[in-house]
């Protein structure tokens, strides 16, 4: 697959990620997290390296991705830091494991 194609799969994976029709599990991840809007006081204490799906859209878009395991990288990154600043039985935990989910079947298929 050339570069484009592969980055054109990536958009597409995105987009389903960031949908509307997937605004229940997606939501907390769309932005970065603002943990003072949101009454996280210790969010920065236990996530040393913030991720979401937007800052990934933009960067995606400004070429900043130079490969797609970057990109990927990233994705994981929003999924790590989600699982590690909220414990398994979490809301938030659920949502982001759907999420990933969703991911690997989009991903992998
Ligand atoms: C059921 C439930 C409970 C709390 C929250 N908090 C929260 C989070 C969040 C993001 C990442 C994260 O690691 C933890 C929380 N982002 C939001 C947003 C954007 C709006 C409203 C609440 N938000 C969301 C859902």
């Amino acid at each position: 697959k050339t570069l484009q194609k592969k980055f054109r799969t990536c958009l597409k994976i995105l987009k389903v990620l960031m949908s509307k029709k997937n605004s229940d599990i997606n939501f907390p991840f769309l932005q970065p997290v603002d943990p003072i809007a949101l009454n996280l006081p210790n969010y920065f204490d236990v996530v040393k390296n913030p991720m979401d799906l937007g800052t990934i859209s933009n960067n995606l878009m400004n070429w900043k991705y130079k490969t797609i395991d970057q990109f990927v990288d990233d994705l994981n990154l929003v999924f790590y830091n989600c699982f590690q600043f909220n414990p398994e039985g979490n809301e938030v935990h659920s949502m982001g494991k759907k999420l990933k989910e969703l991911f690997n079947f989009h991903w992998l298929e």
